[in-house]
């Protein structure tokens, strides 16, 4: 069975925000692979990886990095496979500096930008497998199933109020 899936970061130090979206990816039973890719600091492995990820039979990447983060970008530069950016919130200045690097995409080349930090990446787990369910009913289903138990587990918290 291959990935469909590829979640990629800048660095190991991402991965605490990156596991987020892995987690929701396997709780759905969605096959991913996940990756340090950096545009920085191994840029040929990025053009690499960007180049070689539809062939390889990926559907959607995930890329997720801090303060200059211009992977999502220069990954969704070179293909055409839908790109989810995910802000990881940088010490220096809180997570603004990333959220600005992957949002404001040219004309062109898009990255989906989900919001600074560990939701951010849960949400973008859930937008790969929200993507892949277009084609796949039965995992539209599980997406179906585990939104209803996160509304039942909001009203059970509300109940708690009065308690
Ligand atoms: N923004 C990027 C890129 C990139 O965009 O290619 N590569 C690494 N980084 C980011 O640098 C931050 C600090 O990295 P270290 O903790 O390794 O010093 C991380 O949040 C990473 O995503």
């Amino acid at each position: 069975m291959t990935a469909v899936v590829g979640v990629i970061m800048g660095s190991t130090s991402d991965w605490p925000t990156m596991k987020k979206a892995c987690q929701v990816l396997e709780e759905l039973n969605v096959l991913y692979e996940k990756q340090v890719v950096s545009a920085h600091r191994t840029p040929d492995l990025m053009f690499e990886y960007a180049e070689s990820a539809r062939e390889k039979g990926l559907k959607v990447i995930i890329a997720g990095a801090g303060g200059a983060a211009h992977l999502p970008g220069m990954v969704a530069a070179k293909t055409t496979l839908p790109v989810i950016g995910v802000p990881v919130q940088s010490k220096a200045l809180n997570g603004l500096d990333s959220l600005l690097s992957i949002v404001q995409m040219p004309g062109g080349i898009p990255v989906a930008t989900v919001a600074i930090g560990d939701a951010g990446a849960t949400n973008a787990g859930l937008l790969a497998a929200q993507i892949l369910s277009s084609f796949d009913p039965e995992l539209a289903e599980r997406i179906a199933i585990r939104r209803e138990a996160s509304k039942e587990k909001v009203l059970e918290s509300s109940g708690e109020l009065y308690e």
